[in-house]
């Protein structure tokens, strides 16, 4: 697990070493990180390091004071930098080191007067600010024909929203620290914040690199050791790796039987939505369930019988299982939103989606409960527990959100999105970054459950409820690997097909 820390902490955790005068070299070795990481994309990416060219957007704080140093080591390696600063000043001691090793300085600052010329051949992206004022001529002058932009104009120490000029078509961006306009503590982000290539983070792991705008506005993610280790404390959160994911796995025993590989009951699927249930059976014999027993009516039980013969139907919920897994499909029908109440009540380990989401109360939670909200079901689960919460809200924290979710019904709750959070009502907290934009379609949340509800009835990862986070943000990575047992990322998948790939998926990590 990759453990991430807020701004705030990872600022607490600087302060002993600046009182004790270790700043210099805390920044050095920050930019030492920077300016490497910038060589190896440029190198990737461009084919040489010397002859290359490059520009920073200069901030007024230490992160414009990062780049101005890391710059410098550039400069040395053949590089030609241009530093464009934005603020009414820049760091002395960076500025200075800049300018001697032969640096390029362009004052793009706010009362700027006599910006250059825009050359005739300039093309630019969108998404930055030409307001045609000379200070943004000067800027998107400065920048033009840059191989690589690096954006320092703030890091940590961000206030409120920022304005940052257009950059040149073709740049590869890299963010000292985070993204300029990035909350670090949630992920929210200015509007105008701008998309990296590859970040270089500084000391830890930021969590508004891991979740929200922020984590899709990143890129690759480069941690730098500063030396903050001894005094960064606990995290705020982590983020699931591959090696996680093959270390939680759960694995038949030699002498394992259908009963010991787990059996799993499903509600799921109804007369008008038949086919969440077999998304829902496919993945979960896919993930290598002992058996499955579903809960199903009408056409639901028909399509299930053909598509997924390994299902073993059942009556009603009243049959012996390990675990359920309740809601995909089952829309407003009455018998089957009774089912999937009663399921809940067994005291089982139970996976509660979809429909079944929408009549989960507070006191159904307990700690072998996860829910599998999307932020509108989040923002219904919330609003019904009381809370006063937006759509808007849950997007720009969705770690807090979750959270909350999880204290108030007691359970866990994996908040489904572009990054998956998966959050215990203690606070514990596991992040899933696996898959992308492949896992949004209809149907692809149905195999989600199927693969939770097969971990959930194996059982022997269930401890209390911060393993069963693991166990959910193991298998949102199962989830999410599916999207590269197909083509390439690129290649459209269907969700049927996600529930096919799942044992493809468990391959991929397993061996
Ligand atoms: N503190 C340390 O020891 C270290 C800090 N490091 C770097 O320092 C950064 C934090 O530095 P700072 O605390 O100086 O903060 P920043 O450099 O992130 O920004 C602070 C400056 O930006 C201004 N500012 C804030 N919001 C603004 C907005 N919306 N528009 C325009 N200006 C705005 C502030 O007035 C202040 O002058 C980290 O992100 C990291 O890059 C690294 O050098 C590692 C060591």
């Amino acid at each position: 697990m990759i453990p991430a820390y807020t701004g705030a902490q990872v600022r607490a955790a600087e302060q002993p070493l600046l009182d004790a005068g270790a700043g210099p070299g805390l920044m050095r070795r920050a930019a030492h990180g920077l300016a490497r990481h910038t060589a190896e994309l440029l190198r990737r990416e461009r084919g040489r390091v010397y002859g290359t060219r490059a520009a920073a957007l200069v901030g007024t704080g230490n992160n414009g004071g990062d780049a101005l140093f890391a710059m410098a080591f550039l400069t040395r390696r053949g590089v030609a930098c241009t530093a464009v600063l934005l603020g009414e000043k820049a760091h002395d001691a960076g500025l200075a080191a800049f300018r001697r090793a032969g640096g390029r300085v362009v004052d793009g600052r706010p009362g700027n007067n006599a910006g250059a010329q825009p050359r005739e051949d300039e093309d630019t992206d969108d998404g930055g600010t030409d307001d045609g004022s000379p200070r943004w001529r000067a800027a998107v002058a400065a920048l033009a024909g840059a191989d690589v932009v690096i954006d320092a104009v703030l890091g940590t120490g961000a206030r409120g929203g920022i304005e940052l000029p257009l950059l040149p078509n073709g740049a590869l961006v890299v963010a000292c620290d985070l993204p300029s306009g990035v909350d670090a503590d949630t992920g929210n982000a200015a509007d105008s914040a701008l998309e990296a290539d590859l970040t270089v983070t500084f000391g830890a792991l930021k969590t508004g690199l891991a979740v929200g705008r922020g984590h899709l506005l990143a890129g690759r993610v480069e941690v730098v050791d500063i030396g903050l280790g001894p005094h960064l404390g606990d995290p705020d959160l982590y983020v699931i790796e591959r090696s996680d994911v093959a270390r939680l796995l759960p694995r038949p025993a030699r002498d394992a039987h259908k009963y010991s590989r787990g059996v799993l009951g499903l509600v799921a699927g109804c007369d008008r939505y038949p086919g969440a249930a077999v998304l829902s059976a496919t993945a979960a014999v896919n993930a290598g369930l002992g058996m499955l027993r579903t809960v199903a009516l009408g056409r639901a039980a028909e399509l299930l019988a053909h598509a997924v013969p390994e299902a073993v139907p059942a009556e009603d919920t009243d049959v012996r299982v390990q675990a359920w897994a309740v809601g995909p499909g089952i829309g407003d029908d009455a018998g089957q939103l009774a089912a999937a109440k009663r399921a809940i009540a067994s005291g089982l380990p139970c996976v509660v989606d979809a429909s079944a989401l929408r009549r989960f109360e507070p006191s159904d939670g307990r700690g072998n409960i996860v829910l599998t909200p999307h932020a509108g079901e989040l923002q219904d689960l919330l609003t019904r527990a009381g809370l006063d919460v937006e759509a808007g809200d849950i997007a720009a924290d969705p770690v807090r959100w979750a959270r909350r979710a999880a204290s108030t019904y007691s359970s866990v709750v994996l908040l489904k999105g572009p990054a998956t959070v998966c959050a215990a009502p203690d606070g514990y907290t596991v992040v899933c970054n696996a898959g992308g934009p492949e896992l949004a379609t209809a149907g692809s949340g149905d195999v989600l459950t199927g693969i939770i509800g097969k971990f959930l009835a194996t059982g022997n990862q269930l401890g209390d409820t911060r393993s069963l986070v693991q166990v959910a943000a193991t298998a949102a990575a199962v989830h999410g690997l599916t999207v590269h047992t197909i083509g390439s990322a690129a290649t459209p998948q269907s969700a049927r097909a996600l529930a096919e790939r799942v044992s493809a998926a468990v391959d991929t990590v397993g061996n």
